[in-house]
């Protein structure tokens, strides 16, 4: 109660001073001299209103009155009447009646309705295209601004295209509009009898304008959609690249869902929104412009009285709608209670039926089925009120007009036709000014859906620049020196202290239980990742001074979770590598022990062009992980990374991928084996002990079994295991 009164007091006082301000210019003994120039007196009494108003607002703390609404309704009230008589004026039409009774109490009746219109059209519409977000300040003003600018970017190339459609919506548009102008002046045609060929003529020109415009509106949309389809293809393509080109990190935080959500869906929703509702604003917004060049051409009075109207068929079923909405609520809140009462009774039916309780459990639904009912009866009441309002205030308003126009027709100011097309334009002008205001804020929600697509686009990838080597022969010598690191977000280190070094023909295996930091060495080695402290070098050099294409070239990683693509075995084995010759296939997947597989008929019906089925589901685990490293051999890559890739395979399978990829001259490269079969590690030339992020030993299997240390007791467990199964 108490901020209502604080609410109403403001305008109460000001509308006070207001009346005791223009009684007194009334009755104040107005010098000859001012009564020979009634428009000084129209104007100076109203910048005495304003004046006194002006001062009144500035001694008051109510943020409504110092705001800028409060300058504004100030404005209105006080020269909206000059600006009225000033304009009858210039256009020669009688003002001397309005010029001598504006001071009247009916005057000012109709200046306090007129203000109180003006002040609904611009606060709950006008300002609402302007508004900003409330809590937000300049800063999302100017993302706003600025993801426009972008996006209007995107639409430059098709400027031409946009002209285009522009000019057919406002050709259709014209058109369309031009008719309710003919169908009123029907009326006026068929009586006419001077002229007996109107009535045909204008039945033809409406056929013509009706066709000419549909076809214009079916031209106009086909070239919007589909140059809004361009633009949409290739802001999604976009934002693809720029998702791929982040490093690993962003993958790790963002969960793939997300990403995947956001160029699919969220972009589709962000163009359909963009492009639906941005061409009814369009659409709309030119149907308006030509409604109202109709309307006000036929009779600028109604068109004024149309738009004073127009705030009273917004505000009632706004005040109806939100009752019936709350009252809806209260029905789902009823029933939501009602169905507890009912689960709550079905999933304990047991204690209720050993208490004996069905009839109380019955009475208790009961009670919420009356609540639900008696909801109901107000909610119907609450509909049908809310209709009738609705259709009333429509209906009344256009009783009003049509007995305004009426008068006017009458009057011979108008003919009865322009009342006609005026009525038909009415019933336009609401509906097309509903449209764009209910539109635009959809519009601004895709401008602000698309500053996170732009962020994303904007986001560079927090790892060093790529290098520029890419020398013609490498070696594949590859050393950690005291690598040091921890995942970003994580502040535990993974690996503290490691030194290994890889040479080419050699295999070097790396075992440590499970989370030592092995696979983190590996995509440390990949550059998915940068060491804090240490380096890696290959054949000598830092890894980043090297070229990322040419290190994921030279160096090659199969891992546990070997993916395959749901195409043909060919297609997977070459993957990333389309280039490569029939002849490096075969050779490759003969390395990987997997080319007699393949030719075998019977296990692929039609060898290297047999489907891997989806995510290689038609592939057993082990040929999968062989036909994974006939993937990583055909680059005939200096470095090779096994990490748990032999998992599926037998002990002697593996040893004999391994031989052949050292023995074969082209391919003699660095092996990095990591394995949690100590079976296939115990051949390595050389083994690292990894625990806790540190290298704690280091040799061949004979060196470190003698030492009884740490590996040895992994692989002592492991034989255990081995013979307990
Ligand atoms: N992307 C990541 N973000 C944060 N922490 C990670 C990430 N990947 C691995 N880790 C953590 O780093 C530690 C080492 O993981 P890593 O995968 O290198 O161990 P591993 O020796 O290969 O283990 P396993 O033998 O089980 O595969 C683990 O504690 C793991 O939880």
């Amino acid at each position: 109660m108490p901020s209502i009164k604080a609410g109403l007091l403001a305008p109460a006082v000001f509308l006070l001073v207001d009346v005791c301000v223009v009684q007194s210019i009334r009755s104040a003994p107005l010098s000859p001299l001012l009564l020979a120039h009634p428009f000084v007196t129209l104007w100076g009494g109203g910048l005495l209103r304003a004046c006194a108003l002006i001062f009144l607002r500035l001694s008051w703390s109510s943020s409504w009155v110092r705001g800028l609404q409060g300058l504004q309704t100030i404005g209105v009230l006080c020269f909206h009447c000059p600006v009225y008589v000033s304009l009858l004026w210039g256009l020669g039409l009688s003002a001397s009646e309005e010029l001598w009774s504006w001071y009247s109490w009916r005057r000012l009746l109709q200046g306090y309705v007129a203000t109180a219109v003006a002040w609904f059209y611009w606060n709950r519409h006008v300002s609402s295209l302007f508004e900003k977000k409330k809590g937000s300040g300049d800063a999302q003003l100017e993302n706003t601004g600025s993801s426009v600018k972008r996006l209007m970017g995107y639409m430059l190339p098709y400027t031409s295209r946009f002209v285009f459609v522009m000019l057919l919506v406002s050709l259709s548009s014209y058109g369309e509009m031009a008719l309710p102008h003919y169908t009123g002046h029907m009326a006026d045609w068929i009586m006419d009898k001077e002229k007996p060929d109107a009535f045909t003529h204008g039945i033809i020109i409406m056929a013509i304008i009706t066709i000419s415009s549909a076809g214009l509106e079916f031209v106009c949309d086909l070239v919007y959609n589909h140059t809004m389809s361009c633009i949409h293809m290739s802001v999604q393509g976009l934002i693809f690249q720029s998702v791929l080109k982040q490093e690993i990190a962003y993958f790790d935080d963002t969960p793939t869902g997300d990403i995947v959500s956001h160029i699919t869906t969220d972009t589709n929703t962000m163009s359909e929104a963009l492009s639906e509702e941005l061409s009814l604003v369009m659409w709309y917004t030119a149907r308006l412009i030509f409604i109202l060049f109709f309307m006000f051409s036929q009779s600028w009075q109604i068109s004024l009285l149309t738009c004073m109207m127009l705030p009273i068929l917004w505000v009632i079923p706004e005040i109806s709608g939100s009752f019936v909405q709350s009252v809806a609520k209260k029905v789902q809140e009823c029933i939501a209670r009602a169905n507890q009462v009912a689960t709550e009774t079905f999933s304990n039916i047991k204690t209720v039926q050993s208490f004996a309780n069905e009839d109380g459990e019955i009475k208790r639904y009961e009670q919420r089925l009356d609540d639900i009912y008696a909801l109901n009866k107000r909610e119907a009441f609450a509909y049908a009120a809310s209709t009738w309002a609705n259709n009333s205030t429509t209906l009344a308003l256009k009783v009003f007009i049509l007995y305004y126009g009426g008068t006017l027709v009458t009057g011979g100011n108008i003919s009865s036709g322009d009342l006609v097309s005026f009525v038909l334009y009415e019933l336009q002008f609401t509906s097309a000014v509903d449209a764009v205001i209910s539109c635009y804020p959809e519009v601004r929600k895709a401008i602000g859906a698309s500053e996170k697509h732009f962020e994303i686009m904007d986001r560079k990838p927090q790892i060093p620049p790529e290098g520029t080597l890419a020398p013609e022969h490498l070696e594949g010598h590859v050393e950690f020196k005291n690598v040091k690191f921890s995942y970003p977000r994580k502040d535990a280190p993974v690996l503290v202290d490691v030194s290994l070094k890889m040479n080419p023909g050699k295999v070097t295996a790396l075992v440590g239980s499970n989370s030592s930091g092995k696979s983190t060495c590996v995509r440390l080695l990949e550059r998915f990742y940068q060491t804090q402290a240490g380096e890696i070098l290959l054949d000598g050099r830092p890894l980043n001074s090297y070229k990322n294409q040419y290190l994921h070239d030279k160096i090659s990683v199969v891992s546990q979770d070997c993916i395959l693509f749901s195409r043909s075995i060919s297609e997977n084995i070459k993957y990333g590598f389309e280039d490569a010759s029939d002849e490096d296939m075969y050779r490759a997947a003969k390395m990987a022990a997997i080319h007699n597989d393949i030719s075998n008929k019977n296990k692929f019906p039609s060898g290297y062009q047999t489907d891997a089925g989806e995510k290689g589901g038609k592939v057993s685990g082990g040929q999968k992980q062989r036909i994974a490293i006939a993937r990583a051999l055909i680059r005939k890559p200096r470095v090779l990374v096994l990490d748990n890739a032999t998992s599926d395979l037998d002990t002697e399978t593996e040893h004999q991928v391994l031989q052949a990829v050292l023995r074969d001259p082209t391919s003699r490269c660095s092996v990095l084996l990591i394995s949690n079969k100590m079976s296939a590690v115990e051949r390595a030339d050389h083994i690292l002990m990894l625990e806790g992020g540190r290298v704690v030993e280091e040799g061949t299997h004979l060196e470190l079994m003698q030492q009884k240390g740490a590996y040895a007791k992994l692989v002592n467990k492991d034989n255990q295991g081995f013979q307990q199964e």
